[in-house]
């Protein structure tokens, strides 16, 4: 049984296929979980193309940066496919770490990489990272969603987490990967897996909120990250909840998730999420 460490959210479906269905039925823009009314046509069209420009450019303007890497496998990308995936399961292994911020996602999967031979890839520092890149076109949109503790536009960060992937395989054959902060919204999770690969496990960081504020907190003292402020924190607290928590929740009923508890001394966690790897992926 999954144990939230907050009030539980609103009660969600109990099966992923439910939130297939109720997602389906509702605009999933970048924003967290806001309440909403239903929105007008003009508005989803306006907000769907974005989302596909957004994706297209960014694609493009990395193009050239890329590791070899054909024509055809930029058509190939997510933007261009409907439901043929990057990768195949049996090649890539995904790993998705999920927890609230501040939990020690980073911190684990620093020693999970060494031991195990994954790729730690953070959704979060590739998108910090896209957001200096010089000539990057989402450099303010990025900037301003993380500072707000909101979620960035699907399209971005999935292109982002397929691009990082593709290099990694390309430079040093790597085919397992921990996907650190992603996905944060069901539609983000359900794209990924029908665009770049299933995920094979969900590590899932249980930390109380007093604990992860305590961490963002002293973090922040150096960090020079935007977010790590009271102010961005208690939004990114209740994105978490609202939105990203649901996530686990899903994938849970699918029997995918492996909780740790995050609150002891870091070697102490990591004694026991190896415990975990161990089972899962020893060589
Ligand atoms: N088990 C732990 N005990 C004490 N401090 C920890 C522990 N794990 C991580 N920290 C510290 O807490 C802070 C947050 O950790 P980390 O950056 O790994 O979290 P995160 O979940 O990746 O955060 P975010 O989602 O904000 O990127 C860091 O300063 C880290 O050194
Ligand atoms: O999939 C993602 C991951 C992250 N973000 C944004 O980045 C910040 C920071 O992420 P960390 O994982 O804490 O480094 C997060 O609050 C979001 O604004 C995102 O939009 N999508």
């Amino acid at each position: 049984m999954l144990r939230s460490v907050f009030q539980r959210p609103t009660l969600r479906s109990s099966l992923l296929g439910a939130v297939v269905r109720k997602n389906a039925s509702r605009l999933y823009t970048s924003e967290s979980a806001k309440p909403s009314g239903t929105p007008s046509v003009p508005a989803m069209l306006a907000v769907a193309s974005m989302g596909f420009a957004a994706y297209y450019t960014l694609a493009k303007s990395r193009e050239g940066q890329r590791l070899p890497r054909a024509r055809q496998d930029v058509e190939h990308s997510a933007a261009a496919r409907s439901s043929i995936p990057a990768f195949r399961p049996d090649e890539v292994t995904v790993v998705f770490v999920l927890g609230g911020p501040g939990a020690g996602k980073g911190t684990q999967c620093e020693r999970l990489k060494q031991d195990f031979d994954f790729v730690h890839l953070s959704a979060g520092d590739l998108l910090r990272e896209e957001q200096t890149r010089e000539g990057s076109k989402y450099g303010e949109m990025i900037k301003h969603y993380i500072k707000e503790g909101l979620i960035v536009p699907m399209e971005v960060t999935i292109a982002l987490l397929e691009q990082a992937m593709r290099e990694a395989i390309a430079k040093g054959n790597k085919r397992r990967f921990l996907i650190d902060g992603f996905p944060r919204k069901m539609d983000q999770a359900l794209k990924f897996e029908e665009t770049v690969v299933a995920s094979q496990v969900v590590l899932y960081f249980e930390c109380p909120e007093t604990v992860m504020l305590e961490r963002l907190l002293k973090r922040g003292e150096s960090s020079g990250r935007s977010d790590d402020n009271m102010e961005s924190i208690k939004k990114r607290f209740r994105v978490f909840k609202e939105t990203s928590f649901p996530v686990i929740e899903a994938y849970e009923k699918q029997n995918k998730v492996k909780t740790v508890s995050c609150v002891k001394p870091v070697d102490e966690v990591y004694h026991e999420v190896k415990l975990v790897f161990d089972e899962m992926f020893k060589k």
